[in-house]
């Protein structure tokens, strides 16, 4: 059998199309991401049909006459990108074409670019009749969709194509999409510096990988205003009817156009002062008192002799403006400083972003900055993809992991959700833009819907992350009760919500932004912190673990340990508690952000599954690193010998073995410890050495090792030699303190128990002290 330690193991079945759709009022969007790490055995085993959808789909730019790609959000083209040269001045061009789109991106642990393709979804019957004509009904998939269209033709998607939409939520979609095209795209996000003047309005790079709290505007068919204040914590605070669908519709009645293209094209050649009434017109000049300019519009009239362009902008500035005008009020409600706008309705439709730039900038007197992005109308249809199909398996396979306690160093669950906890804690995940490889591995595994209300921006920078839930399961801060409300009031840092019995330890890492206490924990925060540095809260974490344990030792090989401190842990947390504010004896290290410590982890799980096969391997005098059945040559990498016995053992450690096997299998699967355990066949080959393993102790308990001390009831371990005294029981001359030892009868084990035999001189027994007890008797009593 071949080694796989050279290949990437598959994570999902490649060879499906990986789709993410969504399906809006006016357009339908489509995610489409093509693989460039197919392997030999996937392309063989890709059917014909498929290989011509992806063929079809990638090698065109227009699909029937209204489905088109947007391949200059894919790759940058020179002359091809609409932006390039026509608009901009050398700086912006500069800047838009140094970064890279969507092209290499992983997704799942799969490499690959990412197609951005769009069609009015006025179209879908035609779409549907397109894809069957292509063979997709074949194919039963499962595509990921979102927006309205989602339910509205859920049903047509299954009569016409055999494919099960799998629903998720536009806003979370949306919000997802733009973590991700953020973290892959250094330059997603921009704004404009000059927007009124033609000459050198440029278009700047904004470093949005600390981005919260923002406003999202997503400019659709209808307007929608989002408050976000960390990756998975946002409202939706208002909305407007008023968007691109009102002024696409009142331009083509007003104007006879046919199109979004042509509406723009005949809205830059317009003027909206030969349509609308100014403050001048009314005033004569700026109404100064109220600081409205001259050249503001007072109000919207039709006059005569106005060309179809001066209606086109008219509508277009209305639109527009009135968007700018409830994004500002929004954001002024809200108190947040920077307006994301978002949408199709600004796809090649630069004169609407630069009114909203120098309305945001005019209106709040440069408090407010109007952000806009490179991948405009996609956003919600790139979180689709993200929540890929297989997602079902692997989230039950995730949770499998945690009732068996597998994952449990990094993973916790907390309602619908699973949170990453160390060392996922200190990896960057999106829209940090220092991401590394274990983000994407962690990634990989869990899809970006499942994480948990967790900080991923300020956190990322540093192993003290200022988000108290990630590390909830060491207990480091502010442990969060599940299923607690929570308050309004946000960390400054993060912006992440905090719960009102947060921290009931006084002691946090994180910054202390410029509040003078840290608003998570109220640990004062230091004078740096205060001046806007990165200081952390003076006070250390102690310790202390909050898992509770079982008392007693473990039931069976299976039982989990607590990790920080070496007792069991219960099966049931609700049942045995444990002592929380139990010191670890085991000092907390910061855990290396590296590839080997998710090794390390799935290492210490495999340990389980190697517990299983130990008797096995004792009776076949058998040491090597193999957990299963067959036995491996590292040096021919083949398996010698097959089917060593497996008798002794019980169903249900088979069926635990099975469980362990699965998640070790799963975890290799997704990249997690490939450099040190290798995949043959039915076992699992360590390749490094393995860490030495934390091994619960136990308390000693008397046995032919230990014997209890008659007078002071410590236990004690058998010298080779053992000091036993002999009791004789009246005869003595031992005092009366150490008399009262002699009504009892110490067995060998030291187990003592009362005795109700007549003192006599054949009534003796062997009694056994400590050496201190029993040098301390001998000095004293001359024994
Ligand atoms: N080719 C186009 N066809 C129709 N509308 C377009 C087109 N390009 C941009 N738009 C504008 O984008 C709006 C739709 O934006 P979008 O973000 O896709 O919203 P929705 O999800 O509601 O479809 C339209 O109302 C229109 O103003
Ligand atoms: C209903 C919608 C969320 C649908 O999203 P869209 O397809 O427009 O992107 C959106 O059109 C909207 O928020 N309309 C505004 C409704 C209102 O607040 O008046």
């Amino acid at each position: 059998m071949a080694s796989t330690s050279q290949q990437t193991a598959p994570v999902i079945d490649i060879t499906m199309p990986w789709f993410g759709m969504d399906i809006g009022g006016s357009l339908c969007k489509l995610v489409y991401f093509e693989p460039k790490d197919i392997t030999k055995d996937e392309a063989d085993s890709e059917v014909e049909t498929l290989r011509n959808i992806r063929r079809y789909l990638t090698k065109n730019s227009a699909y029937g006459k209204t489905g088109h790609r947007d391949t200059h959000l894919q790759v940058h083209e020179m002359g091809q990108n609409w932006r390039g040269t026509a608009h901009f001045g050398d700086a912006a061009t500069a800047c838009f074409m140094a970064s890279p789109l969507m092209e290499d991106v992983y997704i799942r642990g799969r490499k690959g670019t990412l197609h951005f393709i769009r069609f009015p979804s006025s179209e879908m019957v035609n779409f549907l009749a397109l894809a069957k004509s292509k063979g997709m009904a074949n194919l039963v998939t499962t595509v990921c969709a979102t927006g309205g269209g989602a339910y509205k033709f859920e049903e047509d998607f299954r009569r016409e194509v055999n494919m099960k939409l799998e629903k998720f939520d536009e806003f979370d979609s949306l919000l997802k999409g733009l973590q991700f095209a953020d973290a892959q795209n250094p330059s997603e996000c921009y704004y404009w510096a000059s927007p009124t003047d033609d000459t050198c309005c440029t278009k700047i790079n904004y470093d949005f990988s600390n981005p919260y709290p923002f406003l999202i505007v997503n400019i659709g068919s209808g307007v929608s205003v989002l408050a976000v204040y960390s990756p998975t914590n946002y409202k939706r605070i208002s909305g407007t009817s008023l968007g691109g669908g009102t002024f696409l519709g009142l331009c083509c009645l007003l104007t006879g156009c046919n199109t979004f293209e042509e509406a723009i094209q005949l809205a830059a050649e317009g003027d909206n002062t030969n349509v609308d009434k100014l403050v001048r017109d009314i005033y004569g000049g700026d109404y100064e008192r109220f600081g409205l300019p001259g050249d503001l519009v007072a109000s919207r009239e039709r006059r005569s002799k106005v060309s179809r362009q001066d209606l086109a902008r008219a509508t277009l500035v209305t639109i527009t403006n009135n968007i700018g005008s409830i994004a500002r009020m929004c954001a002024t409600q809200e108190k947040i400083d920077r307006v994301v706008f978002m949408g199709n309705f600004l796809r090649v439709n630069p004169i609407a972003m630069k009114l909203l730039a120098y309305a945001m900038d005019y209106w709040s007197k440069g408090t407010m900055k109007a952000l806009f992005l490179e991948h405009e109308g996609y956003f919600g249809a790139i979180g689709c993809l993200l929540q890929f199909h297989n997602d079902g398996d692997i989230k039950s396979q995730v949770l499998a992991s945690l009732k068996y306690g597998v994952k449990m160093h990094f993973i916790q669950k907390k309602k619908e959700k699973f949170s990453l906890i160390l060392p996922a804690s200190s990896i960057h995940l999106a829209p940090c833009k220092f991401k590394n490889e274990e983000t994407e591995r962690i990634q990989c595994i869990f899809p970006p819907t499942w994480y948990s209300n967790v900080c991923n921006d300020v956190c990322a920078h540093s192993d003290q992350s200022c988000c108290g839930k990630r590390k909830r399961q060491f207990n480091n801060v502010c442990c969060q009760d599940e299923n607690e409300e929570e308050s309004e009031d946000t960390c400054d840092p993060c912006q992440s919500q905090r719960s009102k019995s947060v921290c009931k330890q006084p002691v946090c890492s994180q910054k202390g932004g410029s509040q003078s206490t840290c608003s998570k924990c109220y640990a004062p925060a230091t004078k740096k912190s205060r001046r806007g540095g990165a200081a952390p809260c003076p006070k250390p974490r102690p310790p202390v673990c909050s898992r509770k344990r079982r008392k007693g030792p473990p039931k069976s090989v299976y039982d989990d340990y607590c990790q920080l401190c070496p007792q069991t842990d219960a099966e049931d947390d609700d049942e045995d508690q444990c002592d929380i504010g139990y010191k670890s004896p085991i000092p907390r290290k910061k855990t290396p952000n590296t590839a080997e410590s998710y090794a390390n982890i799935v290492l210490h799980y495999l340990s389980k599954l190697k517990g299983l096969f130990k008797s096995a391997r004792e009776r076949n005098n058998d040491s090597s690193s193999y957990f299963d059945g067959e036995k491996y040559d590292p040096i021919s990498k083949s398996i010698l010998k097959k089917g060593i016995r497996r008798s002794g053992y019980s169903d249900s450690d088979s069926e635990n073995k099975q469980k362990v096997y699965d998640i070790v299998n799963a975890a290799l699967q997704y990249g997690c410890a490939n450099d040190i355990i290798e995949k043959v066949g039915n076992y699992f080959l360590v390749k490094a050495k393995s860490p030495p393993q934390k091994v619960a102790t136990r308390r000693p308990t008397p046995g032919p090792d230990y014997f209890r001390c008659a007078s002071c009831k410590n236990l004690s371990k058998f010298a080779t030699r053992r000091k036993s005294v002999v009791d004789l029981r009246g005869k003595d001359k031992i005092s009366s303190k150490f008399r009262r030892h002699s009504t009892y009868y110490d067995d060998d084990y030291g187990r003592t128990t009362p005795t109700r035999r007549k003192r006599s001189a054949s009534n003796t027994s062997v009694v056994n002290y400590c050496p201190k007890c029993y040098s301390r008797m001998k000095s004293n009593r001359r024994l």
